[in-house]
């Protein structure tokens, strides 16, 4: 790979990138990294890349989500297990109601940095750097709690393998067995309209197993019906976190990014000539990047070619983040380009980003309303181009709250305040999601 290292990103321009008040201590910090264990193994995002290289081709579907931003303070079992279950339970509507295949990737153990609009915060009169992330910063509003520490990049790390470990626990220990498919209903979702169609799928599926069972397809040894499987992802927006767990596959000689099987590049680093980029052509895992509404055709050829010169399938994911009102007129120009071009990408929708406001009360939400609309003319696009919508991508938990306006219970404005727990942008609940799997299943079975 042309005159790529590790650090060859540290001569390019970089944004996003928090200033620390100790070098030194932030070098040692990032050769004690280098040191660690990598989260993952380099096969298992090999074997991410060829799902997606599958999804690309049209023959399955990429399920990806999880917090905006992970917290210290809420790093606990029951909510990493209450967003497993929110992602099992799409994923089911999705296969069994979508007919479709599911790849799940987690924005989960690892997803702790956040790019900021701005670089500063005024609350009554007073300004402070803005928090920009637990593995940078503090939320609390103080001037000791905002300053870049780098030991969180430790702290990270280590909360970011204890999550992986309890995801593997439960993606292979039982949780996730088919059998079980009642369970991961969340009790909140209880008066929920959708519940009955929810409880009716999971019939028609333990019929389905127990039929199997009666004629002697063994469902209770297959592995393919007690265990799933589920990988990570964050946004990659730390290069020196991000380089210091970069490790060469033994089996391969290949540099793979050892934090998370999938690593994205956001929105506001996607440069052609910046450090982000040049980070990202080295690494062989499966990449995504966001696209928002003011991408053109000829630079996103360039961004492709730069990231999968070899047009390999399920290299590249290409994140659309266009915002209801926009999608219409600048999703299909791009389509249309990638497919006359004969590039391999997986086309995947990211219907919350584009769809961000304050609300009256003050809090910064999105109208599920308008992330549903997104949803709808991003398969309608696809369907008149005829490329395969291969994803989603979501903000989304398995913990009650309202953050996000609409949906079945008709969050209002004044209603937000009630459970807005959010550290940076406002997530979909598990009745809200619920309702997105049951439409987006009902796309994917018709297109
Ligand atoms: O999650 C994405 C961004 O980090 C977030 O939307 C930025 O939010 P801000 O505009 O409040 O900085
Ligand atoms: C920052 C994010 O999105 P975007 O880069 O699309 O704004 C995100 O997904 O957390």
């Amino acid at each position: 790979m042309n005159n790529w290292q590790p650090d060859s990103w540290r001569s390019k321009p970089i944004l996003q990138q928090p200033t620390y008040d100790d070098a030194a201590q932030v070098r040692q910090v990032e050769e004690t990294l280098s040191k660690y264990p990598p989260l993952v193994f380099a096969e298992e995002a090999r074997e991410l890349r060829r799902q997606l290289g599958e999804v690309s081709l049209g023959n399955g579907f990429l399920l990806q989500g999880g917090d905006c931003a992970e917290s210290f303070d809420e790093f606990n079992a029951p909510k990493i297990r209450d967003t497993f279950k929110v992602l099992l339970q799409m994923a089911i509507v999705l296969t069994f109601a979508g007919r479709c295949p599911v790849t799940k990737v987690a924005r989960m153990a690892g997803q702790y940095a956040k790019p900021r609009s701005s670089d500063e915060e005024t609350r009554d009169g007073i300004t402070l750097p803005s928090y920009r992330g637990d593995i940078i910063n503090s939320f609390e509003f103080t001037e000791a709690a905002r300053r870049p520490d780098p030991n969180r990049l430790l702290d990270a790390y280590h909360r970011s393998a204890s999550t992986l470990n309890l995801l593997r626990a439960f993606a292979q220990g039982g949780l996730a067995d088919l059998h079980q498919v009642n369970r991961w209903n969340m009790a909140f979702v209880e008066n929920n309209p959708l519940k009955e169609r929810y409880q009716d799928m999971a019939r028609r599926i333990q019929d389905t197993l127990e039929f199997m069972d009666v004629i002697g397809i063994n469902a209770n040894t297959s592995a393919t019906l007690h265990e799933t499987s589920l990988f990570t992802s964050h946004e990659a927006l730390l290069l020196n976190y991000e380089q210091a767990l970069t490790r060469v596959d033994t089996l391969t000689g290949k540099p793979y990014d050892c934090s998370a099987h999938m690593v994205w590049i956001g929105e506001r680093t996607r440069q052609l000539d910046h450090a982000h980029i040049e980070f990202f052509r080295g690494i062989h895992n499966p990449i995504g990047v966001k696209v928002g509404p003011s991408m053109e055709p000829d630079e996103l050829i360039r961004l492709i070619d730069t990231l999968n010169p070899t047009n390999d399938p399920g290299r590249l994911t290409l994140i659309t983040r266009m915002g209801a009102d926009n999608l219409a007129d600048n999703l299909p120009a791009l389509l249309r380009r990638v497919k006359a071009e004969g590039r391999h990408v997986v086309w995947s929708s990211d219907p919350m980003h584009g769809n961000t406001f304050k609300a009256s009360s003050g809090y910064k939400t999105r109208d599920f309303d308008a992330i549903l609309r997104e949803i709808k003319q991003f398969f309608t696009a696809h369907n008149e181009e005829g490329t395969h919508a291969g994803g989603i991508h979501l903000e989304m938990t398995g913990q009650h709250v309202t953050e996000c306006t609409g949906g079945a219970y008709k969050i209002s404005d004044d209603d937000l305040a009630e459970a807005y727990k959010t550290q940076c942008d406002p997530r979909l609940n598990a009745d809200q999601v619920l309702e997105m799997a049951f439409l987006v299943a009902d796309h994917l079975r018709n297109s």
